[in-house]
């Protein structure tokens, strides 16, 4: 590992022990990724390859079986604020309101006081374009702005890391890009503490649009097979560029799936 790296995850393997059939599965083979600050990583492959498995395991929520996941030169063992979360399915809680989803994970931070959490919400609110929506429910909201309130939530916690596990697939094509190219906006502008994200998505186009770099899952176990890394920094490049490189890795997942 280099110093410059925020992420490493060194041939991490996982088992899942089966209840019913009283055995033990590996889902996940001797994976090897690393993370440097600035990176926006894609990773996509197959439904049930265990690209959400992979993902857990560096928000601490679940622990390789074999191999080591380091998060800024120290293994992750546990949940840390440094790191957090956004969810497909949003992951909001329908009893709380917009203002109070979005201050749960700060609720018992030692570093903030009440006051000093409520302005947090208050920035965050304006930052992800939810000003007039703090006292409404989520049962109130489109699905784009249960997302944006998702976002908030993960955000509030100031991670380092941002995982996201396919943020915009439960949106319409336009709020998702509507969403991710807010986000994007948001990072480069540097109005975040976040140094990096990994996103995990079944759509090939978005990996394209918005990753530095993409690495494919395929196989039972799953193993990373390729690397995709695209050099033309991402606000530069241009619908043709897109189109190309996404018809491309359309391409090497079909002769994949043929083999
Ligand atoms: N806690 C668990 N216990 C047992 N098996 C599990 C557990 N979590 C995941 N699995 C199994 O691991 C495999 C990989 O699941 P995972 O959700 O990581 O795949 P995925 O690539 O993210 O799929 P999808 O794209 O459909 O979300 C699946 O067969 C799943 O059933």
């Amino acid at each position: 590992m280099t110093n410059s790296e925020l992420l490493n995850v060194k041939h991490v393997s996982k088992k899942f022990e089966h209840a019913e059939k009283s055995g033990i599965r590996p889902v996940l083979t001797d994976i090897n990724l690393a993370v440097k600050p600035g990176q926006f990583i894609s990773i996509i492959g197959p439904s049930g390859v265990g690209k959400s498995t992979l993902l857990r395991m560096m928000a601490g929520i679940s622990r390789p079986s074999t191999g080591t996941i380091d998060f800024a030169g120290r293994q992750i063992v546990k949940p840390s604020q440094r790191i957090s979360m956004v969810f497909q399915n949003f992951a909001l809680f329908p009893w709380l309101t917009v203002q109070k989803n979005i201050a749960f994970g700060l609720e018992n931070s030692r570093k903030r006081n009440q006051g000093q959490i409520q302005q947090k919400v208050r920035d965050l609110i304006n930052l992800i374009g939810l000003k007039g929506l703090e006292a409404a429910y989520p049962y109130e909201l489109s699905g784009g702005m249960k997302q944006r309130v998702g976002f908030a939530r993960a955000l509030a916690v100031d991670p380092e890391l941002l995982l996201l596990d396919e943020p915009f697939s439960a949106l319409d094509v336009l709020t998702g890009e509507q969403l991710s190219s807010d986000l994007m906006t948001l990072w480069r502008q540097g109005d975040l503490n976040m140094k990096a994200l990994v996103m995990i998505t079944h759509n090939i186009s978005e990996a394209v649009r918005l990753s530095n770099v993409i690495y494919v899952m395929n196989g039972s176990p799953g193993t990373l097979v390729r690397v995709y890394r695209l050099k033309t920094p991402v606000e530069q490049r241009t619908a043709s560029q897109i189109m190309r490189k996404t018809l491309e890795i359309t391409q090497y997942f079909k002769q994949m799936n043929r083999r």
